[in-house]
């Protein structure tokens, strides 16, 4: 292909990205009203037209014999049924086109400002992440890593794997190792479970939750109090672990997203296990408690539907996933005992 039509491609996805920022902009700015995504989503477009530019961008523009126009008309891409949909078609519309531009770049040799679109790249899975519409929402499998109960497979592994079965909330939960080989591990994940759109949260280590913009930490009963962790991670999603129903309450009130209700049954995967009701204390959160609630401690594939029977929603993980031989064999068989 002659070179220059890469400046056109570069051209077009520069201006279909900016195009995407906008309609974002307008719906954060006149739907949410939302003043912090507005000026972060106008930083991201400025930044998208002032990062390359080149006098063969406009000079190779050229809209109506574009084949794409007809191509593009026949697509159900703009078949958008709700508020939702459009925000996140705009969003895929938006790492698509700084995709393109990033490697068309790199074939044009230029390679830094190729970096420069990738982070802004990243900045847009950020701001779809912290998108005022987009919930997370604790319902079906929650993924918690445990490579010492894997045969082999590390928790970067078991992440990709998670992420493969489709499991959209991973916590990566690690005793073993340093803070400096957790930060690692968990510096791929993010980026991984960014790419994937699956929400991401750091067990214990709240500086490492920080250091990797993850979407959330949670932390045990003896860890730092959740007022504390409030004020220094600001929005990030915190859960709670509780064994009990004051406990319960009291993660509400100082502001917890979600609770930990456990253990449900007994496990070999924690050590120093706390007590709690199991499914009867399950039954009671069920019940009272406003926020989500995430069961805990043992679920596997047969018990899993008596989990639900006593009110659970969402089931937090360990040892059944990473000992399985197949991640998404075993979330497969999950679902079916969950219908
Ligand atoms: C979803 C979820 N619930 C409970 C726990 C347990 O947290 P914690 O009590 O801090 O114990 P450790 O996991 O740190 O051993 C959890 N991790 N996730
Ligand atoms: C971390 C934790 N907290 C309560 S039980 C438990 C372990 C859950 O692991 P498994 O799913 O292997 O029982
Ligand atoms: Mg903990």
């Amino acid at each position: 292909m002659c070179k220059l039509n890469y400046y056109r491609i570069i051209d077009a996805n520069i201006n279909r990205v900016a195009e995407g920022v906008r309609v974002l902009e307008d719906i954060s700015r006149f739907i949410i009203e939302n003043p912090d995504t507005t000026n972060s989503l106008r930083e991201l477009r400025h930044r998208i037209r002032k990062s390359f530019s080149h006098p063969r961008l406009a000079n190779y523009r050229n809209a109506a014999g574009d084949i794409g126009l007809s191509v593009s008309a026949a697509t159900t891409w703009d078949n958008k049924g709700n508020i939702s949909d459009l925000v996140t078609g705009n969003f895929k519309r938006i790492q698509e086109g700084i995709r393109s531009i990033e490697e068309h770049l790199k074939i044009l040799g230029y390679n830094q400002q190729s970096k420069v679109y990738e982070t802004l790249r990243f900045s847009a899975y950020q701001l779809e992440k912290n998108f005022p519409l987009k919930r997370v929402v604790f319902d079906g499998i929650y993924g918690i890593t445990g490579e010492t109960f894997a045969t082999g497979k590390t928790n970067v592994d078991l992440a990709k794997e998670m992420i493969a079965a489709g499991i959209t909330v991973i916590q990566y939960r690690e005793k073993e190792k340093s803070k400096l080989e957790k930060y690692h591990q968990c510096q791929t994940i993010r980026r991984l479970t960014l790419e994937a759109g699956t929400t991401f949260i750091v067990n214990d280590d709240l500086d490492i939750a920080l250091a990797v913009t993850a979407d959330g930490i949670h932390i045990g009963q003896d860890d730092l109090p959740l007022k504390k962790v409030r004020q220094i991670a600001g929005n990030m999603i915190i859960g709670v672990s509780t064994h009990n129903p004051d406990q319960a309450k009291a993660a509400v009130s100082d502001g917890a997203d979600y609770i930990g209700v456990g253990p449900i049954f007994s496990t070999n995967t924690k050590k120093n296990l706390e007590k709690s009701g199991g499914l009867k204390y399950l039954e009671w959160v069920a019940e009272n408690i406003s926020i989500p609630h995430v069961a805990i401690g043992g679920i596997k594939e047969e018990n899993i539907a008596q989990v639900k029977k006593h009110g659970g929603k969402c089931f937090a993980i360990i040892s059944e996933l990473a000992g399985a031989h197949s991640i998404e064999q075993k979330v497969a068989a999950l679902h079916s005992a969950l219908e």
